[in-house]
């Protein structure tokens, strides 16, 4: 059945997104695969930070009561290499040898550090100390943090330093929000498997291998990728399973108004449909619906409106779910090179961008517009808006454009 259309813009389209709720879940997982995830809480110092006074240099660690005098000899009474601790107390004018980040000894206060101190001819326990040192040389317990203290704030997302700042203070695991699962259906009778010999009037799967590899990058979990036939029950067997089985599913092809346009129905029989009309160029038939809790997002089939509609739409939506932002960035740019044609509905046009000395950034049309088109997908690093006009637009002309998280 022809499922009528109410084209809403891409703002619009974009708000309905935002403001759907997303059931992101919180996971334990090893502090070995948490980089990039976002905390689900405050980590909380458990002990004081180091939780030893220990020796910033390597030298002889020696008690203030001792500390004068100089030059002057001490006795040598202990080895106190890193990981190591002196059991006992150093008495008048004695030291032990310390390295740096090892323990102190209780009542040693401060360390001499070894170019300051010299060997005893014939005397091997013991050292001189040539001159005095102006610094302690000692880093105090709790110096960094104490316990309690909350030493990375929950929503932060995690990096490499974090991580080690988790495992400073012992932690082997930790609450993060989840990955979205991400289930992607790509239909079309037209499509080959890569691999498979060449046919006239079919193609190679390419949205097949872009979908998924766009998800992972921005942080989902695909889950699964199933490549349908046009086919009406096996579309609807296929989403039935993934909206059972994920947070998010991309279906891609087969929604427009053709013979074997089947998301249509799906989208029109659901708990919510967001929109099934964007006025935006490539991507118009762009559809979005709610069903069991699971947002279908259900992108054109051409290349070129596939990646553009990942962006505008998915990308945010799967960040959103891990707690994070969107990795592109909105800004306004001057469109540098001329774009003639005129459009019914919002353009946009794939590009690449220059940033100028005064930080402004100058953008440039790259390669052909059409939503079919693929040659320009591993060049384009943002996306143009164009407005919709019935006269060209301006060389020069202030437009909205998404830079892409790579170059
Ligand atoms: N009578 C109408 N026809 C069309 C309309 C319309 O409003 N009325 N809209 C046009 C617009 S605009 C677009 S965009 C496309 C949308 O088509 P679908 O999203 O339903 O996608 P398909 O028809 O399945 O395929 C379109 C195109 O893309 C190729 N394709 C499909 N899947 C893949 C894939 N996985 N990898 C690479 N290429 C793929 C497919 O072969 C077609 O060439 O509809 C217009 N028609
Ligand atoms: O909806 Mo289509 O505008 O050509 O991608």
């Amino acid at each position: 059945m022809l499922t009528r259309r109410y084209p809403i813009s891409i703002d619009e389209a974009q708000a309905k997104i935002e403001n759907i709720t997303l059931h992101s879940e919180v996971e334990t997982i090893p502090v070995t695969e948490a980089n990039h995830r976002v905390l689900a809480a405050d980590i909380v110092a458990p002990y004081d930070y180091p939780h030893f006074d220990r020796s910033a240099v390597d030298g002889y660690a020696i008690r203030k009561a001792d500390d004068h005098d100089y030059p002057k000899v001490f006795k040598v009474v202990g080895d106190v290499p890193a990981g190591a601790t002196f059991d006992g107390n150093l008495g008048e004018d004695e030291t032990t040898r310390i390295m740096t980040g090892a323990a102190m000894p209780d009542n040693a206060d401060k360390v001499i550090m070894l170019e300051d101190t010299r060997t005893v001819d014939g005397h091997d326990d013991q050292v001189k100390v040539v001159v005095e040192s102006p610094k302690g040389n000692v880093t105090d317990a709790g110096s960094e943090f104490h316990a309690g203290d909350t030493i990375i704030a929950k929503d932060s997302e995690l990096n490499p330093g974090g991580l080690a700042i988790l495992t400073s203070v012992g932690m082997t695991t930790v609450a993060v929000y989840r990955r979205p699962k991400v289930g992607i259906i790509t239909t079309g009778t037209e499509l080959l498997a890569p691999g498979a010999p060449l046919q006239k009037g079919k193609i190679y799967n390419s949205n097949g291998i872009q979908i998924p590899n766009l998800v992972e990058e921005s942080g989902g979990v695909v889950t699964s990728n199933v490549q349908l036939v046009d086919d009406n029950d096996l579309l609807a067997d296929a989403l039935k399973k993934a909206i059972a089985e994920n947070d998010i599913v991309i279906t891609d092809g087969g929604v427009s108004v053709g013979d074997y346009d089947f998301i249509g129905d799906a989208a029109r029989d659901s708990d919510e449909l967001l929109f099934n009309k964007i006025k935006q160029r490539p991507g118009s038939v762009t559809t979005a619906f709610v069903q069991d809790n699971t947002l279908v997002m259900a992108l054109s089939g051409n290349p070129g409106a596939c990646f553009t509609g990942f962006y505008l739409y998915v990308e945010p939506t799967l960040r959103r779910f891990m707690h994070k932002t969107t990795r592109t960035q909105k800004i306004t740019a001057t469109l540098a090179a001329p774009y003639h044609k005129t459009n019914g509905f919002d353009r946009i046009l794939r590009g690449t961008f220059e940033k100028q000395a005064d930080g402004s950034y100058n953008v440039y049309p790259n390669g052909s517009d059409y939503s079919g088109a693929l040659a320009n997908l591993q060049t384009t690093t943002c996306l143009i808006k164009i407005l919709h006009s019935t006269k060209p637009i301006d060389l020069n002309a202030e437009v909205t454009t998404w830079l892409l998280p790579f170059k």
